[in-house]
Protein backbone atom coordinates (compact mmCIF):
# COMPACT_ATOMS: atom_id res chain seq x y z
CA UNK A 1 0.00 0.00 0.00
CA UNK A 2 3.11 2.28 -0.87
CA UNK A 3 2.33 5.18 -3.53
CA UNK A 4 4.91 7.78 -4.54
CA UNK A 5 3.88 11.71 -4.37
CA UNK A 6 6.10 13.94 -4.09
CA UNK A 7 6.46 16.51 -1.27
CA UNK A 8 7.22 16.18 2.44
CA UNK A 9 6.19 13.17 4.69
CA UNK A 10 6.64 12.55 8.08
CA UNK A 11 5.83 9.67 10.22
CA UNK A 12 3.37 9.01 13.52
CA UNK A 13 3.47 6.23 15.99
CA UNK A 14 -0.15 5.53 16.78
CA UNK A 15 -1.54 2.76 18.84
CA UNK A 16 -3.14 0.04 17.01
CA UNK A 17 -6.80 0.74 17.44
CA UNK A 18 -6.26 4.60 16.16
CA UNK A 19 -4.70 2.96 13.48
CA UNK A 20 -7.27 0.91 12.33
CA UNK A 21 -9.66 4.23 12.64
CA UNK A 22 -7.36 6.02 10.65
CA UNK A 23 -7.19 3.11 8.07
CA UNK A 24 -11.56 3.07 8.01
CA UNK A 25 -10.84 6.80 7.28
CA UNK A 26 -8.24 6.17 4.49
CA UNK A 27 -10.45 3.91 3.00
CA UNK A 28 -12.99 6.09 2.77
CA UNK A 29 -11.40 9.07 1.96
CA UNK A 30 -9.28 7.55 -0.74
CA UNK A 31 -12.63 8.23 -3.09
CA UNK A 32 -12.42 11.70 -1.95
CA UNK A 33 -8.81 11.93 -2.60
CA UNK A 34 -7.96 13.60 0.75
CA UNK A 35 -8.38 12.32 4.79
CA UNK A 36 -8.34 13.86 8.18
CA UNK A 37 -6.40 12.99 10.41
CA UNK A 38 -6.15 12.97 14.05
CA UNK A 39 -2.56 13.15 15.56
CA UNK A 40 -2.30 11.90 19.17
CA UNK A 41 -0.82 14.57 21.55
CA UNK A 42 -2.41 17.44 18.88
CA UNK A 43 -5.77 18.27 17.17
CA UNK A 44 -5.68 18.93 13.67
CA UNK A 45 -7.44 18.01 10.70
CA UNK A 46 -4.30 18.46 8.21
CA UNK A 47 -5.02 17.62 4.53
CA UNK A 48 -2.60 14.91 4.06
CA UNK A 49 -2.38 11.48 2.73
CA UNK A 50 -1.74 7.57 4.27
CA UNK A 51 0.96 6.41 2.00
CA UNK A 52 2.10 3.48 3.95
CA UNK A 53 0.88 1.98 7.76
CA UNK A 54 2.64 -0.89 9.26
CA UNK A 55 0.91 -2.76 12.24
CA UNK A 56 1.36 -5.58 14.16
CA UNK A 57 4.27 -4.35 15.27
CA UNK A 58 4.97 -5.71 18.95
CA UNK A 59 4.36 -2.97 21.06
CA UNK A 60 1.01 -2.61 19.80
CA UNK A 61 2.21 0.41 18.23
CA UNK A 62 1.52 1.13 14.11
CA UNK A 63 3.46 3.63 12.13
CA UNK A 64 1.68 5.64 9.28
CA UNK A 65 3.81 7.66 6.85
CA UNK A 66 1.92 10.62 5.63
CA UNK A 67 2.72 13.37 2.78
CA UNK A 68 1.17 16.28 2.30
CA UNK A 69 -1.05 17.01 -0.29
CA UNK A 70 0.18 19.78 -2.93
CA UNK A 71 -2.21 22.02 -1.90
CA UNK A 72 -0.66 21.94 1.90
CA UNK A 73 2.26 24.59 2.31
CA UNK A 74 5.69 22.41 2.98
CA UNK A 75 6.17 25.02 6.13
CA UNK A 76 2.87 23.70 7.53
CA UNK A 77 3.96 20.15 7.42
CA UNK A 78 7.55 21.03 8.63
CA UNK A 79 6.20 22.16 11.58
CA UNK A 80 4.29 18.94 12.04
CA UNK A 81 7.44 16.89 11.26
CA UNK A 82 9.02 19.03 14.35
CA UNK A 83 5.99 18.01 16.78
CA UNK A 84 4.64 21.56 17.62
CA UNK A 85 1.65 21.97 18.83
CA UNK A 86 -1.29 23.41 16.62
CA UNK A 87 -1.86 26.06 19.64
CA UNK A 88 1.73 26.99 18.58
CA UNK A 89 0.90 27.48 15.23
CA UNK A 90 -2.03 29.27 15.69
CA UNK A 91 -0.10 31.32 18.20
CA UNK A 92 2.44 32.39 15.43
CA UNK A 93 -0.68 33.25 13.37
CA UNK A 94 -2.17 35.66 15.87
CA UNK A 95 -4.71 33.59 17.31
CA UNK A 96 -4.55 34.28 21.11
CA UNK A 97 -7.49 31.69 21.72
CA UNK A 98 -6.29 28.07 22.91
CA UNK A 99 -7.20 24.57 21.58
CA UNK A 100 -7.77 22.28 24.38
CA UNK A 101 -9.59 19.04 23.58
CA UNK A 102 -7.64 15.97 21.99
CA UNK A 103 -10.75 15.32 19.39
CA UNK A 104 -10.88 12.83 17.20
CA UNK A 105 -11.59 9.67 18.72
CA UNK A 106 -14.56 9.72 21.20
CA UNK A 107 -15.38 12.04 24.37
CA UNK A 108 -12.51 10.34 26.09
CA UNK A 109 -9.69 13.05 24.81
CA UNK A 110 -8.08 14.50 27.81
CA UNK A 111 -7.73 18.16 28.89
CA UNK A 112 -4.45 19.56 28.46
CA UNK A 113 -4.90 23.14 29.30
CA UNK A 114 -4.97 23.86 33.49
CA UNK A 115 -5.37 27.30 33.72
CA UNK A 116 -9.13 28.41 33.49
CA UNK A 117 -10.55 29.70 29.64
CA UNK A 118 -9.42 33.71 29.40
CA UNK A 119 -12.13 34.90 27.31
CA UNK A 120 -15.84 34.04 26.46
CA UNK A 121 -14.48 32.87 23.20
CA UNK A 122 -12.48 30.25 24.65
CA UNK A 123 -14.53 29.03 26.82
CA UNK A 124 -17.34 28.96 23.63
CA UNK A 125 -14.53 26.71 21.52
CA UNK A 126 -13.72 24.15 24.59
CA UNK A 127 -17.28 23.38 25.23
CA UNK A 128 -17.28 22.82 21.29
CA UNK A 129 -14.39 20.58 21.42
CA UNK A 130 -16.11 18.42 24.01
CA UNK A 131 -20.02 18.62 22.32
CA UNK A 132 -18.33 17.69 18.83
CA UNK A 133 -16.27 14.77 20.31
CA UNK A 134 -19.70 13.68 21.68
CA UNK A 135 -22.00 14.50 18.36
CA UNK A 136 -18.87 12.27 16.48
CA UNK A 137 -19.09 9.37 18.83
CA UNK A 138 -22.74 9.03 18.43
CA UNK A 139 -22.89 9.80 14.48
CA UNK A 140 -19.79 9.28 12.70
CA UNK A 141 -18.47 10.39 9.52
CA UNK A 142 -19.27 7.54 7.61
CA UNK A 143 -22.85 7.49 8.88
CA UNK A 144 -22.91 11.28 8.11
CA UNK A 145 -21.32 11.04 4.60
CA UNK A 146 -24.50 8.44 3.78
CA UNK A 147 -27.32 11.12 5.60
CA UNK A 148 -26.09 13.58 3.55
CA UNK A 149 -26.75 12.06 0.06
CA UNK A 150 -30.70 12.47 1.32
CA UNK A 151 -29.76 16.09 2.12
CA UNK A 152 -31.67 18.55 -0.15
CA UNK A 153 -29.11 19.76 -2.51
CA UNK A 154 -26.97 23.03 -2.05
CA UNK A 155 -28.39 26.51 -3.43
CA UNK A 156 -26.10 29.04 -4.62
CA UNK A 157 -26.00 31.26 -1.30
CA UNK A 158 -23.29 33.34 -3.36
CA UNK A 159 -25.66 34.09 -6.11
CA UNK A 160 -28.39 35.41 -3.74
CA UNK A 161 -26.39 37.43 -2.46
CA UNK A 162 -25.46 39.05 -6.05
CA UNK A 163 -28.95 38.96 -7.27
CA UNK A 164 -30.22 40.68 -4.54
CA UNK A 165 -26.90 44.05 -4.73
CA UNK A 166 -27.68 44.26 -8.77
CA UNK A 167 -31.37 44.40 -7.91
CA UNK A 168 -31.38 46.84 -5.32
CA UNK A 169 -28.23 48.68 -5.28
CA UNK A 170 -28.21 48.20 -1.28
CA UNK A 171 -26.13 45.53 0.47
CA UNK A 172 -27.69 42.25 0.14
CA UNK A 173 -29.86 41.40 3.84
CA UNK A 174 -28.31 37.85 5.14
CA UNK A 175 -30.78 38.05 7.92
CA UNK A 176 -30.14 35.87 11.23
CA UNK A 177 -32.87 33.68 12.71
CA UNK A 178 -31.42 34.82 16.65
CA UNK A 179 -33.03 33.77 19.48
CA UNK A 180 -30.00 34.62 22.13
CA UNK A 181 -26.70 35.96 22.46
CA UNK A 182 -24.04 35.34 25.18
CA UNK A 183 -23.67 39.25 25.41
CA UNK A 184 -27.11 40.62 25.29
CA UNK A 185 -29.08 37.44 26.36
CA UNK A 186 -32.37 36.12 25.21
CA UNK A 187 -32.94 39.00 22.34
CA UNK A 188 -36.73 37.19 21.36
CA UNK A 189 -38.75 35.12 23.78
CA UNK A 190 -41.53 34.04 21.54
CA UNK A 191 -39.56 32.62 19.01
CA UNK A 192 -40.40 30.43 16.22
CA UNK A 193 -37.43 29.83 13.96
CA UNK A 194 -39.51 28.94 10.87
CA UNK A 195 -42.55 32.11 11.03
CA UNK A 196 -39.14 34.34 11.81
CA UNK A 197 -37.39 32.90 8.18
CA UNK A 198 -40.75 33.47 6.34
CA UNK A 199 -41.09 37.38 7.46
CA UNK A 200 -37.44 37.91 6.37
CA UNK A 201 -37.69 36.03 3.06
CA UNK A 202 -41.07 37.84 2.19
CA UNK A 203 -39.63 41.40 3.56
CA UNK A 204 -36.56 41.11 0.89
CA UNK A 205 -33.79 39.45 2.65
CA UNK A 206 -31.91 37.57 0.14
CA UNK A 207 -30.01 34.95 2.38
CA UNK A 208 -30.78 33.50 6.04
CA UNK A 209 -28.00 32.90 8.76
CA UNK A 210 -29.31 30.05 11.47
CA UNK A 211 -27.32 29.70 14.87
CA UNK A 212 -27.03 26.31 15.36
CA UNK A 213 -25.24 26.77 18.79
CA UNK A 214 -27.08 25.69 21.34
CA UNK A 215 -25.26 26.82 24.62
CA UNK A 216 -24.58 30.57 23.81
CA UNK A 217 -27.07 31.61 21.43
CA UNK A 218 -30.04 28.94 22.06
CA UNK A 219 -29.55 27.68 18.46
CA UNK A 220 -29.73 24.54 17.06
CA UNK A 221 -29.04 22.30 13.59
CA UNK A 222 -33.08 21.49 13.82
CA UNK A 223 -33.70 25.14 12.70
CA UNK A 224 -31.88 24.45 9.75
CA UNK A 225 -33.47 21.15 8.91
CA UNK A 226 -37.28 22.97 10.03
CA UNK A 227 -36.84 26.25 7.86
CA UNK A 228 -35.27 24.12 4.83
CA UNK A 229 -38.37 22.14 5.39
CA UNK A 230 -40.68 24.65 5.65
CA UNK A 231 -39.99 25.91 2.26
CA UNK A 232 -38.22 28.94 2.32
CA UNK A 233 -36.23 29.71 -0.55
CA UNK A 234 -33.38 31.72 0.47
CA UNK A 235 -30.36 30.24 1.04
CA UNK A 236 -28.98 29.48 4.31
CA UNK A 237 -25.49 30.25 6.04
CA UNK A 238 -24.91 27.45 9.19
CA UNK A 239 -23.87 29.68 11.88
CA UNK A 240 -21.67 27.74 14.36
CA UNK A 241 -18.31 27.59 15.59
CA UNK A 242 -16.60 25.36 13.32
CA UNK A 243 -13.62 24.22 14.49
CA UNK A 244 -13.87 20.22 13.13
CA UNK A 245 -14.60 19.04 9.42
CA UNK A 246 -17.08 16.73 10.50
CA UNK A 247 -19.17 19.87 11.58
CA UNK A 248 -19.09 20.92 7.76
CA UNK A 249 -20.93 17.72 6.81
CA UNK A 250 -23.46 17.90 9.24
CA UNK A 251 -24.08 20.84 8.40
CA UNK A 252 -24.81 20.04 4.68
CA UNK A 253 -27.00 17.09 6.06
CA UNK A 254 -29.58 18.86 7.80
CA UNK A 255 -29.68 21.65 4.30
CA UNK A 256 -27.05 24.08 4.75
CA UNK A 257 -26.10 26.26 1.78
CA UNK A 258 -23.49 28.22 3.21
CA UNK A 259 -20.78 27.89 6.44
CA UNK A 260 -18.86 30.14 8.52
CA UNK A 261 -15.57 29.85 9.42
CA UNK A 262 -13.78 32.07 12.03
CA UNK A 263 -9.91 33.12 11.23
CA UNK A 264 -10.13 33.95 14.92
CA UNK A 265 -10.27 30.45 16.08
CA UNK A 266 -9.36 28.53 12.89
CA UNK A 267 -5.31 28.16 11.83
CA UNK A 268 -4.45 28.78 7.72
CA UNK A 269 -4.27 25.04 7.35
CA UNK A 270 -7.77 24.40 8.89
CA UNK A 271 -9.15 27.23 6.62
CA UNK A 272 -7.28 25.71 3.66
CA UNK A 273 -8.32 22.08 4.57
CA UNK A 274 -12.38 23.14 5.17
CA UNK A 275 -12.62 25.05 2.36
CA UNK A 276 -11.50 22.51 -0.30
CA UNK A 277 -14.41 20.57 1.58
CA UNK A 278 -17.05 23.04 1.53
CA UNK A 279 -16.15 23.49 -2.82
CA UNK A 280 -16.67 19.83 -2.37
CA UNK A 281 -20.04 19.65 -1.00
CA UNK A 282 -20.81 22.59 -2.45
CA UNK A 283 -21.10 25.36 0.22
CA UNK A 284 -20.15 28.63 0.32
CA UNK A 285 -17.55 29.67 2.80
CA UNK A 286 -18.05 32.97 4.50
CA UNK A 287 -14.25 33.44 6.55
CA UNK A 288 -14.85 35.99 9.55
CA UNK A 289 -12.12 38.32 10.32
CA UNK A 290 -12.29 41.25 12.97
CA UNK A 291 -8.52 42.85 12.87
CA UNK A 292 -6.04 43.70 9.95
CA UNK A 293 -4.07 40.60 10.68
CA UNK A 294 -6.60 37.97 10.22
CA UNK A 295 -8.11 39.95 7.00
CA UNK A 296 -4.24 39.80 6.10
CA UNK A 297 -4.12 35.98 6.62
CA UNK A 298 -7.38 35.53 4.71
CA UNK A 299 -5.88 37.27 1.79
CA UNK A 300 -3.69 35.15 1.08
CA UNK A 301 -5.82 31.59 1.47
CA UNK A 302 -6.68 30.84 -2.59
CA UNK A 303 -10.07 30.56 -3.53
CA UNK A 304 -12.18 33.20 -0.33
CA UNK A 305 -15.04 34.05 -2.04
CA UNK A 306 -16.54 36.40 1.07
CA UNK A 307 -14.84 37.49 4.05
CA UNK A 308 -16.96 38.74 6.60
CA UNK A 309 -15.74 41.65 8.68
CA UNK A 310 -17.63 41.39 12.26
CA UNK A 311 -18.10 44.63 14.32
CA UNK A 312 -17.79 42.99 17.21
CA UNK A 313 -14.79 41.68 18.74
CA UNK A 314 -15.96 37.48 19.85
CA UNK A 315 -13.17 37.97 22.77
CA UNK A 316 -14.42 41.22 24.17
CA UNK A 317 -18.15 41.66 22.43
CA UNK A 318 -17.04 45.29 22.41
CA UNK A 319 -18.90 46.47 18.82
CA UNK A 320 -17.42 49.00 16.69
CA UNK A 321 -18.99 49.22 12.92
CA UNK A 322 -16.08 51.69 12.10
CA UNK A 323 -13.81 48.27 12.19
CA UNK A 324 -15.10 47.36 8.47
CA UNK A 325 -13.83 51.25 7.23
CA UNK A 326 -10.62 50.72 9.24
CA UNK A 327 -10.41 47.49 7.55
CA UNK A 328 -11.34 48.26 4.14
CA UNK A 329 -8.89 51.27 3.96
CA UNK A 330 -5.66 51.32 1.50
CA UNK A 331 -3.71 48.75 0.03
CA UNK A 332 -6.24 46.07 1.63
CA UNK A 333 -9.61 47.18 0.39
CA UNK A 334 -7.49 47.79 -2.92
CA UNK A 335 -6.69 44.19 -2.64
CA UNK A 336 -10.26 43.17 -1.98
CA UNK A 337 -11.67 44.11 -4.81
CA UNK A 338 -8.57 42.88 -7.27
CA UNK A 339 -9.31 39.16 -6.04
CA UNK A 340 -13.02 40.37 -6.52
CA UNK A 341 -13.91 39.59 -3.04
CA UNK A 342 -17.49 40.62 -1.57
CA UNK A 343 -17.12 41.59 2.01
CA UNK A 344 -19.94 40.95 4.47
CA UNK A 345 -20.76 43.76 7.23
CA UNK A 346 -21.41 41.67 10.52
CA UNK A 347 -22.71 43.02 13.07
CA UNK A 348 -24.15 46.19 15.10
CA UNK A 349 -25.89 47.35 12.40
CA UNK A 350 -29.46 48.76 13.22
CA UNK A 351 -30.31 52.00 11.19
CA UNK A 352 -30.09 53.06 7.09
CA UNK A 353 -27.26 55.19 8.20
CA UNK A 354 -25.37 52.46 9.17
CA UNK A 355 -26.08 50.66 6.33
CA UNK A 356 -24.48 53.46 4.19
CA UNK A 357 -21.75 54.12 6.16
CA UNK A 358 -20.78 50.32 5.81
CA UNK A 359 -22.34 50.29 1.88
CA UNK A 360 -19.52 53.51 1.31
CA UNK A 361 -16.82 51.98 2.99
CA UNK A 362 -17.12 48.84 0.30
CA UNK A 363 -19.45 46.16 2.52
CA UNK A 364 -21.67 44.63 -0.46
CA UNK A 365 -23.83 42.57 1.78
CA UNK A 366 -24.97 42.53 5.86
CA UNK A 367 -25.50 39.88 8.04
CA UNK A 368 -28.24 41.02 10.94
CA UNK A 369 -29.57 39.60 13.63
CA UNK A 370 -30.51 41.75 17.25
CA UNK A 371 -32.07 44.48 15.12
CA UNK A 372 -34.08 42.94 13.25
CA UNK A 373 -34.99 40.17 15.70
CA UNK A 374 -35.96 42.35 18.95
CA UNK A 375 -38.72 44.42 17.10
CA UNK A 376 -42.18 43.24 17.01
CA UNK A 377 -42.51 42.35 13.50
CA UNK A 378 -39.09 41.42 12.08
CA UNK A 379 -40.10 40.97 8.86
CA UNK A 380 -41.10 44.68 8.50
CA UNK A 381 -38.03 46.10 10.48
CA UNK A 382 -36.35 45.41 7.62
CA UNK A 383 -37.76 48.21 5.58
CA UNK A 384 -37.04 50.24 8.72
CA UNK A 385 -33.09 49.03 8.48
CA UNK A 386 -32.96 50.37 5.19
CA UNK A 387 -35.03 52.80 4.80
CA UNK A 388 -36.88 51.79 1.91
CA UNK A 389 -38.78 48.43 1.24
CA UNK A 390 -36.45 46.19 -0.60
CA UNK A 391 -38.56 43.29 -1.09
CA UNK A 392 -39.32 44.19 -4.78
O1 LIG B 1 -26.95 40.64 16.20
P1 LIG B 1 -26.02 41.46 15.39
O2 LIG B 1 -25.24 42.46 16.18
O3 LIG B 1 -26.71 42.09 14.21
O4 LIG B 1 -24.91 40.44 14.79
C1 LIG B 1 -25.25 39.43 13.87
C2 LIG B 1 -24.02 38.55 13.59
O5 LIG B 1 -23.06 39.34 12.96
C3 LIG B 1 -23.46 37.92 14.86
O6 LIG B 1 -24.45 37.14 15.41
C4 LIG B 1 -22.21 37.09 14.62
C5 LIG B 1 -21.19 37.40 13.80
N1 LIG B 1 -20.23 36.43 13.80
C6 LIG B 1 -20.61 35.48 14.67
C7 LIG B 1 -20.00 34.28 15.02
C8 LIG B 1 -20.65 33.47 15.89
C9 LIG B 1 -21.87 33.82 16.45
C10 LIG B 1 -22.50 35.01 16.10
C11 LIG B 1 -21.87 35.85 15.22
Amino acid sequence: MERLIAGPSFKVRVPISISSAVNRAHCLSLRRGFMELAIPGGRTPVPLRCVKWDEGNTDEQATLTYQSEEFINAVEVREWECGKSLNDIAAKQGITIRRNYHSGYGSKGTTIEKDPPRNILEQIIWDKEVEVAQYKEAIPLETLKKNMENAPPARDFFGALRESYLRTGLPALIAEVKKASPSKGVLREDFDPVEIAKAYEKNGAACLSILTDKKYFQGGFENLEVVRKAGVQCPLLCKEFVIDSWQIYYARSKGADAILLIAAVLPDVDIKYMTLICRELGLTVIVEVHNERELDRVLKIDGIQLIGINNRNLETFEVDISNTKKLLEGERGQLVRQKGIKVVGESGLFTPLDISYVHDAGVRVVLVGESLIKQADPGKAIAGLFGKDISK
